[in-house]
């Protein structure tokens, strides 16, 4: 018998699995009860049997290092797998038997995984902020939630970003690998100024307000660019919110905070970094695909940037010889902003607390995808999404006018009464 299931041991309702029975299908089940049907060889009967499991705790799978305080909170509640590394075939024959799985940046929890889970997986915890490296919408195809810890890593993010601020401004990681060299450099090394420059905040959200905050007690002037952000918010920390090319243009110093997205992916490239005050200086702790990496090393050389200073980059770890870390005026780290103490426990315990409230079915704050319904439920939801998509753009037709539209039709029928079809038609002005 093929049993695709996490139970560690199972008891059948009935003891007649000894041959000529054969199984029919694989075992597949959500903590607690399971179904098998088991075929007889002899006389083709077909009987179906409920399985139960004597140990009803759904499992956890742990992809990536999660703090100890997280993981008690999880083991409370759950079977919990800690299996780092793991490889993407690994983890797609690991995740058919896990109801749940945390990762951080560091695992792609793509469409092949929600496929290979086999309708099992209900909860993708990220434990930190950034969720590009999860396909929402297969996701959310699949019935799946997705939680995120927003908040617990602000600070460190923004204090991390604080840190390669002034680290580039005065060639710090420079200077001290010359120092480790033998080599006493003091003219090589002469940095810029903070005080009165000018930072442009890209991406006014958390991380980035609570950088302009802390750049201002740095004495610097500080504007941001975020569409979304509102301009109170803006007011009460005393920056001014302007636009994408009013920020990059006037800048010495430009910090970048958005998410990684469709619309942000490669949006300083070779066009906006030719918009850039000659010499600006660039920090990046957002995301390294919101740099177009090849146009940043061009936009080094002709030194209309003059440093950089990066935690994230497109592909991570980058490879070795990348001309964009090797670069005398880039000081890099490795994915550290979120990387302290304090803020791994915080992230632990957020993350943590979401995905148990959300495999116990609660109403999930930090859901950053659909809510959870069951794929059948979605299946017989489909056609009311596409009914409702039309009658919104009907609507739209009718108030903005000018469509033409002079009455409409509107045919209406229920599965459960086939045969009855009702039409009504109503004159629009
Ligand atoms: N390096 C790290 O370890 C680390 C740590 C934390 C967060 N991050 C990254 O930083 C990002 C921001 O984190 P946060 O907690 O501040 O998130 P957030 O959601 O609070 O803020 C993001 C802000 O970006 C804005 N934004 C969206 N599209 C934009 C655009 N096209 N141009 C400008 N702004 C835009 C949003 O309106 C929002 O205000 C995360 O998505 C994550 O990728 C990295
Ligand atoms: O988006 C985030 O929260 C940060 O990039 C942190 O990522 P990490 O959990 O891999 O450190």
């Amino acid at each position: 018998m093929a049993a695709t299931s996490s139970f560690t041991s199972l008891k059948l309702s009935t003891a007649s699995t000894t041959l000529p029975w054969k199984s029919r299908h694989s075992l597949s089940s959500s903590f607690g009860v399971a179904t098998i049907s088991l075929r007889c060889q002899h006389h083709r009967q077909l009987r179906r049997f409920v399985v139960i499991s004597m140990d009803a705790k759904p499992t956890i799978l742990v992809a990536e290092k999660l703090g100890e305080a997280g993981l008690n909170v999880l083991k409370e509640f759950a079977n919990v797998d800690c299996s780092y590394n793991l490889s993407p075939e690994e983890l797609c024959t690991k995740i058919s038997i896990c109801d749940a799985i945390i990762v951080r940046s560091g695992t792609k929890v793509n469409r092949k995984v929600f496929e290979s889970s086999g309708g099992r997986l209900k909860v993708v915890g990220r434990a930190g902020v950034g969720i590009d490296n999860v396909d929402l919408a297969a996701a959310t195809e699949h019935g799946c939630l997705v939680v995120n810890a927003p908040t617990a890593n602000t600070v460190a993010a923004a204090e991390h970003g604080i840190a390669l601020l002034t680290a580039m401004a005065r060639n710090i990681a420079q200077a001290d690998a010359s120092v480790k060299a033998g080599k006493w450099l003091r003219n090589k090394y002469v940095g810029v100024s903070l005080v009165g420059k000018t930072l442009a905040v890209m991406g006014f959200g958390k991380v980035g307000s609570e950088v302009a905050r802390r750049a201002k007690g740095l004495g610097m002037h500080v504007i941001a660019h975020d569409p979304y952000a509102p301009a109170d918010r803006a007011r009460a920390i005393g920056v001014e919110l302007v636009s994408f090319d009013e920020a990059i243009a006037s800048a010495d110093f430009i910090s970048l905070h958005m998410p990684l997205t469709p619309a942000t992916s490669k949006v300083f490239n070779d066009e906006t970094f030719a918009k850039m005050k000659k010499g600006a200086r660039i920090v990046n702790v957002a995301r390294g695909g919101v740099i177009d990496e090849e146009a940043l090393v061009k936009a080094l050389d002709a030194g209309i940037v003059a440093q950089a200073a990066l935690d994230v980059f497109t592909a991570e770890p980058p490879p070795k010889d990348a001309k964009l870390v090797q670069h005398e005026n880039v000081t890099a780290t490795p994915h550290l902003g979120a990387s302290t103490m304090e803020a791994q426990e915080g992230v632990a315990i957020e993350i943590a607390e979401a995905v148990v409230g959300a495999l116990k079915g609660e109403l999930a704050a930090t859901a950053v995808n659909a809510p959870m319904v069951p794929a059948e439920v979605l299946t017989e939801l489909k056609p009311f999404v596409a009914l409702a998509e039309k009658l919104g753009r009907l609507a739209v037709q009718l108030v903005a006018g000018g469509s033409g539209v002079k009455t409409v039709k509107v045919t209406y029928a229920s599965g459960r009464a086939p045969g009855l079809t009702l039409t009504q038609g109503c004159f629009v002005r």
